[in-house]
This record gives C-alpha cells, structure tokens and sequence, in this order.
C-alpha cells in the first residue's frame, strides 16, 4: 500500500485544508500525520510542546510518517516538520509528494489566529514563520515531486489543478 499522494509545507499552507478537499474529489481516505500523533499520545500537540517537549514530538512524528506511509493509500498530509528528519526524507523517495507553498505574510495571516501551533506561540510570529521557510524551503523542495504556490489561489482550484495533475502523471 502507498498513498496517492502526499502533501507537505509549512503551517498554514492548506496540507489539512486541501488534503481533505483532495481526498474527496479523488474518492480515497485522507489521513494526518498530526492527528496519527495525537491519537497516539492522547493529547494535543500543543500540550505534548509544553509537557513533554519538542524532541519527544519529533519522534513520534518520525515514527507516525512511517507507519502511515505503509498503511495508507490514500492522501496523508504530514506535520509541517516532518520533513525536517532525514530518515523522514528518505521514506518519501519514490512518493508523489506535493508542496504546498505560502509566504510569510500569507501564511502568518492564516495561522495568525491559533493558538494550537506551539512553533508560531512566541512574540514574534512573523520572523518566526520567515525563519522556518527559510530553513525548510529547500528541504520541501527537495523532497517534493510537485509544487503549488497557494498564497493567490482559493482551495478548490488548487484541489482541481492537483487532479488534473495527479491524472496526467497516471497516464505517463
Ligand atoms: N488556498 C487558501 N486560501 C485561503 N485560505 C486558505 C487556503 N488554504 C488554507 N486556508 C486557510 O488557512 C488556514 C490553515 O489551513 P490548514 O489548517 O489547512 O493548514 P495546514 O497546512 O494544515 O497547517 P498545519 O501545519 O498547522 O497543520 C485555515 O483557516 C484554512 O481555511
Ligand atoms: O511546522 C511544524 O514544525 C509543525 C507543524 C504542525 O503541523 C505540527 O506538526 C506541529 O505544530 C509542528
Ligand atoms: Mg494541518
């Protein structure tokens, strides 16, 4: 089993957003790697930050993408730093991942009113956001076999580029 695709990129790209949409128009189960570790956990992200901190996070998101890259074959959106774990980044080799992409200004605006993104909690949100693209644009592109720039383009037509895509690729 394999997903039919999936989808990576910062907070607040849309990963969950077009992810879901994705998975309807396809007719295939959607799946999220956060809520996997959740489940898991039995607690929020945001409380495992707080009480356990953001190591025990990581591994426990490494060890969600892993599963649920064998179990699911449908759309599985990963947290938006799951990319950050080289053995993460080997798994996704062979994929159809998709990199969803916004800018700071964008991405703050759409994160902005959280509170459940421990990353972003702090005073300055916006040079936070602007230090985590800039360390993590080269690693979603280098895993990514597909990009979508999201920031001037509504959720329904980003979901049916993705189709289009996903259905052109099917024929090669
Ligand atoms: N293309 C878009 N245009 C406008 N708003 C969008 C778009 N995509 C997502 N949003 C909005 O931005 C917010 C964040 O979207 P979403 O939760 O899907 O992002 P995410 O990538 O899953 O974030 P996280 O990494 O925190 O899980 C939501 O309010 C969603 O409705
Ligand atoms: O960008 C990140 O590092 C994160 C994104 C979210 O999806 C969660 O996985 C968590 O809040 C960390
Ligand atoms: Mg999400």
């Amino acid at each position: 089993m394999s997903p039919v695709a999936v989808v990576v990129g910062p907070p607040g790209a849309g990963k969950t957003t077009i992810g879901e949409g994705l998975a309807a128009a396809l007719g295939v189960a959607f799946r999220d790697t956060d809520a996997d570790v959740e489940a898991t956990a039995g607690k929020s992200i945001a409380d495992i930050f707080t009480q356990d901190g953001e190591a025990v996070f990581r591994a426990a998101e490494t060890a969600a993408v892993a599963t649920a890259l064998v179990e699911h074959d449908g759309v599985l959106a990963l947290g938006g730093g799951a990319v950050l774990a080289e053995s993460t980044r080997a798994l996704l080799a062979g994929h159809t991942v998709v990199f969803l992409n916004v800018g700071m200004a964008e991405g703050v605006r759409r994160t902005g009113l959280s509170t459940a993104r421990p990353l972003l909690a702090g005073v300055n949100p916006r040079a936070r956001f602007k230090e985590l693209l800039d360390q993590r644009l080269p690693i979603y592109r280098e895993v990514a076999t597909i990009e979508v720039a999201t920031d001037h383009a509504e959720p329904e037509q980003i979901i049916d580029g993705l189709v289009a895509n996903l259905a052109g690729a099917a024929q090669d």
